[in-house]
């Protein structure tokens, strides 16, 4: 039992009795990123998450590793750039995870149109010459015959063409669950149901670890750390007020986006695809193919409800069908074609305020300014201008904006590293796709805090859990480890299953074979392994964040369901009361997740 229940029981006996390093609080993305570069540098970690890994923002993203070619339009050129550049380094440390997906861009000649095909070609050139894609991936341009030939269903009214360009697509759960293993692996004691209800203080006021309660038992105790940095997203302004000596003001504007999962056959999309959405409201929507299913997403909207609990609405739901069935007249989606659903909360900082790696324009510019700027990027491309006169251009277009509230989409989706006056530090913002990178400059401060003690890894070369193959030949790597799995009398498309899940894990995985009643080779497989090795405590970890059950594989799910929470209630004793409760978990996440409120109207 390397990462599991009884593992976590061990290790929350152990945590009182040290003093850590460094103590992170929020086990998504940008904290496990944080503690897998910690404990790899040698610094004593623990990682507190009060729901599951990942449970937050980082499980309810569009499960891309992307740049954000919209944030062009608002001048985020330093998002961008620092995104886009960060797609290799991620698919390089976790080659099983993000995979080159090709992205269409259709052009609708309409009013607030986020690109025309000159300013499109600008903008791929530019996110390609950013992230130094050559070759086979280079972007270009089709017009719209091609692009109606690739996707008879889109709208061709006022089409104009197309761009395709390259982006990848992302298992945003698995890549967190991977950073905790690796951490883990390297040391950390990471703690899913542990949540900080308070942040303490040395006799000089400084902070000296927290205050936290073990949501499965009840039992609250101190974690001593020399260094605390608040990774929690959204939540974090709720965390900064744990901290009675954080003299920091609110600085989040959390906004919702939601995604809606139909099955292939209502939409069918060959390849990720991303468009205006028509309403001249400033968003652009994906739709994405994913296992046999087709999903498509985001809404945009300021938030101000129950961070742990955002959910669907019936105007999520409308306005993301209104777009969808414009732009796909034939496709004629209704709420009742729904499979399945998500609804996240993106952890922007309020007025613009990314900053340290990504620094952020954000308002909608004059015309001039816009074309000012692109046509000097086109010359610069054409190497008949020079970086600075970009920059320039960049800069005059900046002055124009003011401070005022700006519309949640022209937000910068920046990242922020601070430090409160009693030592507690504050990493929020930012993306999925930069999060090594802001794990880069949070571990620097860190570093400087313990007094320079460590030698910090260079993170680009350190591989997440699952992550040691060769990122130069992941589709090779992947099919000698579905062999090994083959021999093992898994079917080819079940061996490619788990290859594509587990990476160079795969080995380990099919150690895990005690047969679970019910349940076929390949899932007793994931199971075993994800009781033993993921530290999953309910059913809903295992179906929702751990596989992709619940949201991509709904055909699959009623097969599973029973025997999974039947093997589980036995690994873990639970008594009949407690059954119930998690049966009673997964139907009401079923039922959300289903839009069946709506549904019944
Ligand atoms: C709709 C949508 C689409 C997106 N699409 C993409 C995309 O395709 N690609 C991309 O790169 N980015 C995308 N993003 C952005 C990305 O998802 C987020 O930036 C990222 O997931 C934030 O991760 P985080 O770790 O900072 O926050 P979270 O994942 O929210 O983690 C914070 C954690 O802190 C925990 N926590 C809070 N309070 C406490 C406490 N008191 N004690 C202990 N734990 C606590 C929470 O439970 C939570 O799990 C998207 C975001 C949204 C909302
Ligand atoms: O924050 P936005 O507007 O880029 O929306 C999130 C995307 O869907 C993927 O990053």
């Amino acid at each position: 039992m390397v990462f599991s229940y009884k593992t976590r029981n061990e290790e929350i006996r152990k945590v009182q009795d040290e003093e850590m390093d460094l103590l992170v609080i929020g086990g998504g993305i940008t904290g496990a990123g944080v503690a897998v570069q910690a404990a790899a540098s040698g610094m004593k970690t623990a990682l507190v998450e009060m729901q599951d890994f990942a449970e937050g923002t980082s499980s309810r993203s569009t499960k891309l590793v992307h740049g954000g070619i919209r944030y062009l339009k608002t001048f985020d050129v330093e998002v961008v750039a620092d995104t886009v550049q960060e797609r290799a380094n991620v698919q390089h440390i976790a080659p099983h995870i993000p995979k080159p997906d090709p992205m269409l861009l259709p052009i609708y000649d309409e009013a607030g149109a986020t690109f025309n095909m000159f300013s499109a070609k600008i903008a791929m050139d530019l996110y390609d010459r950013l992230a130094g894609v050559t070759g086979k991936y280079a972007n270009y341009t089709i017009d719209k015959s091609e692009v109606l030939e690739r996707e008879p269903q889109l709208e061709k009214e006022g089409l104009q063409g197309g761009g395709v360009y390259l982006d990848f697509r992302n298992n945003d759960s698995r890549l967190v669950i991977e950073n905790i293993k690796k951490a883990h692996e390297d040391g950390a004691y990471m703690l899913n149901k542990v949540k900080v209800n308070k942040i303490t203080h040395d006799q000089d006021g400084k902070v000296n670890g927290a205050d936290v309660e073990d949501l499965v038992t009840g039992e609250t105790f101190h974690i001593k750390a020399k260094v605390v940095i608040n990774t929690s997203g959204p939540w974090t302004d709720e965390v900064r007020e744990l901290d009675k000596n954080d003299n920091l003001s609110d600085k989040m504007r959390p906004t919702k986006g939601v995604h809606l999962v139909v099955d292939k056959e209502k939409l069918n999309v060959p390849q990720p695809t991303y468009f205006d959405t028509g309403e001249n409201d400033g968003r652009m929507i994906f739709v994405i193919p994913r296992e046999n299913k087709t999903y498509f997403g985001t809404t945009d909207t300021d938030y101000h409800g129950d961070f742990n609990h955002p959910t669907v609405t019936q105007e999520d739901v409308d306005y993301l069908l209104r777009i969808v069935n414009r732009r796909y007249p034939d496709a004629a989606i209704g709420l009742d074609d729904i499979e399945s659903s998500w609804a996240g909360l993106r952890p922007l900082i309020a007025k613009n305020g990314g900053s340290d790696y990504n620094g952020g324009g954000n308002d909608k510019l004059s015309d001039e300014s816009f074309n000012n700027v692109v046509n000097t990027t086109k010359k610069y491309l054409e190497d008949a201008a020079k970086r600075g006169e970009v920059e320039k251009a960049i800069k005059e277009a900046d002055s124009e904006q003011d401070d005022g509230e700006v519309d949640p989409s022209q937000v910068s989706r920046g990242s922020s590293l601070e430090e409160a006056s009693d030592g507690l530090m504050t990493l929020s913002g930012g993306k999925i796709t930069d999060y090594r990178l802001m794990a880069v400059g949070a571990l620097r401060k860190i570093q400087e805090k313990l007094d320079d003690h460590f030698d910090l890894i260079d993170s680009k070369e350190y591989p997440v859990s699952g992550g040691d193959i060769d990122p130069e030949n992941v589709d090779e790597e992947l099919e000698k480890l579905a062999k090994q799995a083959q021999e093992k009398g898994l079917s080819e498309k079940d061996a490619f299953y788990l290859a594509d899940l587990y990476g160079s894990n795969l080995p380990t995985v099919l150690t895990y074979d005690e047969p679970i009643q019910g349940l076929n080779q390949r899932d007793s497989l994931s199971l075993n392994y994800a009781l033993n090795e993921e530290l999953v405590l309910t059913p809903v970890d295992y179906l929702m964040r751990r596989t992709n059950f619940i949201l991509f594989m709904r055909d699959e799910l009623d097969n599973v369901k029973q025997p999974v929470i039947d093997k589980m209630a036995d690994f873990y004793q639970w008594t009949k009361e407690e059954k119930e409760r998690y049966i009673k978990e997964l139907e009401d996440v079923l039922a959300e997740s289903g839009l069946q409120e709506l549904k019944e109207g």
